[in-house]
């Protein structure tokens, strides 16, 4: 039915752009910032046939620019009520809303081979690599997007046209020195980072069941000193993650951190020669002390939390939220994550941060201002959202329309919209320089070997017995040396519906081929059916990798200096004289905690965890 809006977006569009765009059957994922306007763009502009997705529900925080949303939706479904809220706007379009994550089995490359278009409203690195690789393997063009404060971007995804999300390697993420951060903070983050990813985690995260870890690596030759510290650190907090789950706990933990273990530091005295000592906390001087500010009759947390806190407001917000997160950890076992829109979390964070920069004489922050650093946030800002949506739409309109010369990616900088240069793909690509194909199986009765013979007949580079090799992620299921697995079915092997097998030409003459396991038709007999051979493409040549430069030596003088910039503790542990944010990873312990910029996560990487830098 051709409504009087139909009819008025065809004089916009052209009759022939509008019949395109709405027999088109799109997805949208992620229905926050981006895709909150996403949607509304697209149903004003004669889409019919739309899916949205998203895991979240709302929250109070969302209302500022995720538009779609009000105050009285808060705690629903994010992808439910914007699909509610949108549907007035055109009640013509049909909106499927799935509470899910993308990442789910059951939205296989079959799924996703639905769409004509996907469009990527997501905020983080792993979701979104996720669904660069599922429109890879299904062919779907993807249109990504982006936004940071007054900054964003819109990419045009198309399998060996354009780049892929992968093709670039994304910044590195932010890491700082270990040391620094469990011994010598000198900023406000780095007592946040230790806040939020060692203290909350050790108290209240996953529980490590036993010492199995650290004898691994003791096994495999890491400092043994070393490992004897992070074995006793983890007995002692074994403890008094206990004693934090009983009445009183928030004092035993209080008084673990911010005395005894402050107290066993300032004995290291090389440590301190030339920085300032900490300063051990008393919990009863702390409770006992008048020194709160008064509530001044508000209770409205978005005046609270950036109210500036003494050292008697931290102490009774600490004992606050540990009793409440203890209480939590009573009810279930499972761990407790930092969240910066959970209360408990974020309070903890706060008051425990704030504390250990008391002890360091750093100035502590507002519970806002803790938020915005341990969330990682760079505010998001409406208008930004608004612009990068409407460019997405026009894309998608863009790609509808096969005009590609128009899909040049947009980089948006506050000022100004750059169509930035087309980039070919990227010719050593992890994602998008494998051949997909998609092959219908039974994975209980096809053997690992029937596979292997599958392959060569579909594909005609195999066909001379040419030395494959075959992977399920990194785990390897066979090559020339190691055929244990070739009789048993792929079941057996872990491989299911939705699993990619990734095969490699040991000669390295060809691009890899990545194989998605999909179910069979209810009727089918065999344990197998071959895609016909127009449907997938042959692997290509593969571009051999430049050799590396060896890079010029290091003048002997130089690298001397550079050496001296690490000192060695009382407990083996190398320190960085500079402990600035930008100090490279310490050396000789090789861990590194790292923030993420792409999402608010902070990874922190013991020693024995991580493989050598250096
Ligand atoms: N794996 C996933 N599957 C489905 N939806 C996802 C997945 N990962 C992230 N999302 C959704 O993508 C959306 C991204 O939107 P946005 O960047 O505005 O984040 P937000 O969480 O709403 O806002 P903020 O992080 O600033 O509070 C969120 O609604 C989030 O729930
Ligand atoms: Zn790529």
């Amino acid at each position: 039915m051709t409504t009087f809006k139909d009819s008025q977006i065809a004089r916009v569009l052209g009759e022939k752009s509008f019949n395109r765009i709405s027999s088109a059957k799109i997805l949208i994922v992620g229905a926050g910032g981006i895709g909150c306007e996403l949607l509304k763009n697209v149903v004003l502009t004669g889409f019919k046939n739309v899916h949205i997705i998203d895991l979240d529900t709302i929250d109070l925080s969302n209302l500022n620019r995720q538009f779609l949303f009000q105050a009285r939706h808060i705690k629903r479904s994010k992808s439910e009520v914007a699909k509610e809220t949108a549907s007035k706007f055109n009640p013509d379009v049909d909106i499927v809303a799935h509470h899910d994550n993308i990442k789910a089995p059951q939205y296989d490359i079959r799924w996703f081979s639905q769409f004509d278009i996907v469009l990527g409203a997501l905020d983080n690195l792993d979701a979104r690599r996720h669904v660069n690789k599922m429109c890879l393997a299904s062919n779907t063009p993807l249109i990504e997007s982006g936004t940071t404060g007054y900054s964003g971007n819109v990419q045009v995804i198309i399998k060996d046209k354009f780049e892929c999300y992968d093709c670039q390697v994304k910044p590195t993420p932010k890491t700082f020195p270990v040391c620094t951060i469990r011994s010598t903070p000198s900023a406000p983050i780095h007592t946040i980072v230790w806040s939020k990813s060692y203290l909350l985690p050790q108290v209240f995260g996953q529980a490590e069941e036993d010492d199995s870890e650290l004898d691994k690596a003791a096994d495999e030759g890491e400092n043994a000193d070393e490992i004897n510290t992070l074995k006793e650190e983890q007995h002692a907090f074994k403890k008094v993650r206990q004693a934090v789950r009983t009445e009183g706990g928030a004092k035993v933990l209080f008084d673990k951190i911010f005395n005894s273990d402050v107290k066993r530091l300032l004995e290291m005295e090389d440590m301190w020669k030339n920085r300032q000592k900490p300063r051990p906390l008393e919990f009863d001087d702390c409770v006992n002390s008048s020194d709160f500010t008064t509530e001044g009759g508000t209770t409205d947390s978005a005046i609270v939390d950036q109210r500036k806190m003494t050292l008697g407001d931290n102490v009774k917000l600490f004992i606050d939220a540990t009793e409440r997160l203890s209480a939590r950890a009573r009810e279930t076992d499972d761990p407790i994550e930092f969240d910066k829109d959970d209360r408990d979390t974020l309070d903890f964070v706060s008051a425990a941060s704030n504390l250990r920069s008391i002890v360091y004489s750093i100035v502590p922050k507002t519970v806002f201002e803790v938020k915005e650093m341990a969330g990682n946030i760079i505010p998001a800002i409406a208008t930004t959202n608004a612009i990068i949506a409407g460019v997405q739409l026009l894309k998608a309109v863009n790609v509808l329309n096969d005009e590609m010369d128009l899909c040049k990616p947009a980089v948006y900088l506050g000022s100004q919209l750059i169509a930035a240069p087309f980039e070919p793909p990227n010719p050593f690509c992890t994602a998008c320089r494998d051949t997909y194909i998609s092959l219908p199986v039974d994975e209980s009765k096809l053997t690992l070997g029937e596979f292997i013979t599958t392959l060569r007949m579909l594909f005609k580079v195999y066909e001379d017995d040419r030395e494959l090799s075959i992977f399920e992620k990194e785990r390897l299921l066979y090559d020339p040396d190691f055929e244990d697995n070739i009789n048993k079915p792929l079941k057996d092997l872990g491989c299911q519906s939705n699993t990619f097998i990734t095969v490699v030409d040991e000669d390295g003459e060809f691009d890899n081929v990545a194989v998605v396991l999909t179910p069979l038709p209810e009727d089918a007999s065999e344990s197998c059916i071959l895609p016909s051979q127009d449907s997938f493409k042959q692997p290509g040549k593969r571009v051999k990798k430049p050799e590396p430069v060896e890079p010029e030596p290091e003048p002997v003088s130089r690298k001397r200096a550079r050496e001296e910039e690490y000192t060695e503790t009382a407990d083996g542990v190398v320190c960085i004289d500079d402990s600035e944010d930008e100090a490279p990873p310490a050396k000789a312990n090789n861990a590194t905690i790292t923030l993420d910029d792409s999402d608010d996560e902070v990874e922190v990487v013991p020693p024995s965890k991580k493989t050598r830098l250096d």
